[in-house]
């Protein structure tokens, strides 16, 4: 390592998106490796709206790798953090910077201390996949910073290592995790099935369930699936293969009613899974259902399938929209059982892409407290009304992949201390 001075601090910054599976990944062969039983498929949603920013330093100065999340700091000891380091380490290549006069030979990769800063853009750790968005984020990063020359896919296999569906969200789109058949997992990587702007109508609302039981992990909760659910062995060697073959091909000719269909199936087999494990494992709760009985009523009245509901290891929905005029008749219906509580106001409960609740002709929360019932429930149900349920709606779309950052403003280490501004 050559360098005028020694009091340099290289730094590198990137963004990278989460994901929401259509075909769930549940259920892995190698723990150490993270390698699943089936191949899963995502959507990546928008990074202004979910998404991990991540910057990575070095410096001769720095004395041990350390990490700041969302600005505390906390342990890379864990076995997932070390595995994506090493992997990452040992495909690092020279650096030049000349202008600052710092020269990094690759080898010399393996003895210089890493600073890192991530910061999630949504809540941490509540169910929506900020674990996928940071180790995607992690690993593309470090490679840009140490000027790895692999191909996204590989970088994805690293990912996966951190947290297995952080290696769909290494592309933007469509993607599909293969599963592999190398004991090695070098060819359980992501690949792209479409990007974006391949089918940009598709609009996404998550509803974020307020929860306060502590729930299973999605580690622990697949392992326990593993060793004592028949059904999920069904669902990996039988049902999945044949759905991921469809979900292609309905992706491929952007058809709404197929992807929604099996959307909304593989979503209840998971869960359906979650129960068939000893003991079962319960992730959504009456919200959930309610959310889920709310879609179902409003397809079956139509005939077809206005929207499709998914949801992972927890009671959060994401509803899927074919464009934003069903969106918007979602989001009243949603409203209209799910009202913002007393207190709060409607331009804090809807975040995100707002225009959408304008169009739907939702201004205030006096707009939300004049809607009709829908026409499916009138006369039918009693009206029930359940404020407070619902924490918040995220309305979103479908997104790109990670990016570099390359305005050094939007850096979160300090260069001058080389510590999180
Ligand atoms: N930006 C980030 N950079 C690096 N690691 C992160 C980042 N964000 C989250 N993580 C890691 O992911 C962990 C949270 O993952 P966890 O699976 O508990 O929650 P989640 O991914 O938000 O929810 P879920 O998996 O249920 O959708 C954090 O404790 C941290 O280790
Ligand atoms: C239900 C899921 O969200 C499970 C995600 O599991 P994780 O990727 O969080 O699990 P680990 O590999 O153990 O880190 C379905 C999915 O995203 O495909």
């Amino acid at each position: 390592m050559a360098a005028e001075t020694q009091s340099w601090v290289l730094m590198a910054t990137a963004r990278a998106p989460t994901n929401i599976a259509v075909i769930k990944y549940w259920g892995k062969r190698d723990e150490a490796l993270i390698l699943p039983i089936n191949d899963s498929i995502s959507v990546t949603l928008d990074p202004d709206h979910l998404s991990a920013t991540t910057t990575v330093a070095v410096s001769p100065s720095f004395k041990q790798d350390r990490m700041w999340l969302n600005g505390k700091e906390i342990s890379l000891s864990g076995g997932r953090y070390q595995n994506c380091l090493r992997e990452i380490r040992k495909r690092a290549g020279d650096v030049e910077d000349e202008k600052k006069g710092i020269r990094i030979k690759k080898e010399d990769w393996e003895k210089m201390h890493l600073h890192i800063a991530s910061y999630n853009n949504f809540p941490t750790a509540a169910g929506l996949a900020s674990s996928a968005a940071g180790f995607a984020c992690l690993v593309f990063t470090l490679a840009k910073l140490m000027n790895v020359k692999e191909e996204h896919g590989d970088l994805s296999a690293i990912a996966r290592q951190g947290s297995g569906s952080a290696c769909r969200s290494m592309y933007g789109g469509f993607v599909k995790w293969t599963m592999g058949n190398d004991a090695d997992g070098s060819d359980s990587i992501a690949v792209q099935l479409a990007s974006n702007t391949h089918w940009d109508d598709l609009v996404i609302i998550i509803a974020v369930v307020s929860s306060k039981q502590k729930e299973t992990s999605s580690t622990t909760g697949m392992r326990e699936s593993v060793e004592t659910s028949p059904l999920l062995e069904y669902r990996a060697k039988t049902v999945v293969p044949n759905r991921v073959l469809q979900m292609e091909e309905a992706i491929k000719s952007r058809d709404f009613a197929s992807l929604a269909r099996l959307t909304c199936a593989d979503s209840n087999q998971f869960h359906a899974v979650c129960l068939d494990t000893s003991p079962p494992i319960f992730y959504m709760n009456d919200t959930s259902h309610r959310i889920i009985s709310l879609v179902e009523r409003w397809n079956r009245s139509e005939g077809s399938l206005q929207v499709a509901y998914t949801f992972d290891a927890g009671p959060n929905a994401v509803l899927i929209a074919p464009n934003r005029k069903v969106a918007g008749l979602l989001l009243q219906r949603l409203l209209f059982q799910f009202p913002p509580p007393p207190e709060s106001e409607l331009a804090s409960y809807i975040l995100g892409d707002k225009s959408i609740l304008h169009e739907a002709g939702l201004q205030s929360r006096k707009d939300v407290e004049d809607l009709p019932p829908p026409v499916e429930i009138k006369d039918k149900v009693p009206s029930q009304k359940f404020p407070g349920d619902v924490s918040y709606f995220i309305c979103t779309r479908l997104g790109s992949g990670p990016r570099l950052l390359t305005d050094e403003n939007q850096a979160l280490i300090s260069p001058e201390t080389g510590c999180p501004k």
